[in-house]
């Protein structure tokens, strides 16, 4: 996978004991869908520094405490760039969540996620973040919506 293009992007999930904070995507990439906070990592941050200003920049709150929870490989059927998407929750953070152009921000009680306004994949990792238990997974998607292809495990590496 060494040669393949990889793309490499952040998902930050804010944590409340019982509850979740999901953002809905406003426009661009995943519009209309509720998912975490994140997107590109710079050239110039870390992934965890990537995480954190995403946060900041699509609602506002600030996560001093980024827990690495998943790594997810997505590929697209034809397409040759791999999105290597690395997975963060907090239960600490400072500030409340506001709306931005980006995002609209919302609680969700952790029985009720929609997951059926999410991207496909979700239900099958959530599970894994809600429980805090580490994760690696691999979706292989034809076009938006439909999953050809996946694989999940519990992961124990830091
Ligand atoms: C293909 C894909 C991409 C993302 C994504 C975009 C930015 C960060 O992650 C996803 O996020 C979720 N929950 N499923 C996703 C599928």
């Amino acid at each position: 996978m060494s040669e393949r293009l990889r793309k490499i992007l952040t998902l930050v999930f804010v944590r409340e004991p019982g509850k979740i904070l999901l953002g809905l995507k406003k426009r661009g990439f995943g519009c209309g869908l509720w998912n975490g906070f994140g997107g590109k990592v710079e050239k110039n941050e870390t992934i965890l520094q990537g995480a954190k200003r995403e946060l900041v920049e699509e609602c506002g709150i600030q996560a001093d405490v980024l827990e690495r929870i998943g790594l997810i490989n997505f590929e697209f059927e034809n397409d040759p760039v791999i999105l290597e998407v690395h997975v963060f929750q907090t239960f600490h953070y400072i500030g409340d969540p506001v709306e931005t152009e980006e995002m609209k921000p919302e609680w969700y009680k952790d029985g009720e996620i929609p997951f059926n306004q999410m991207w496909p994949d979700d239900k099958y990792w959530f599970p894994y973040m809600l429980q805090k238990r580490k994760f690696e997974a691999y979706f292989l998607f034809k076009g938006m919506d439909t999953i050809l292809d996946y694989w999940i495990k519990e992961s124990l590496n830091d």
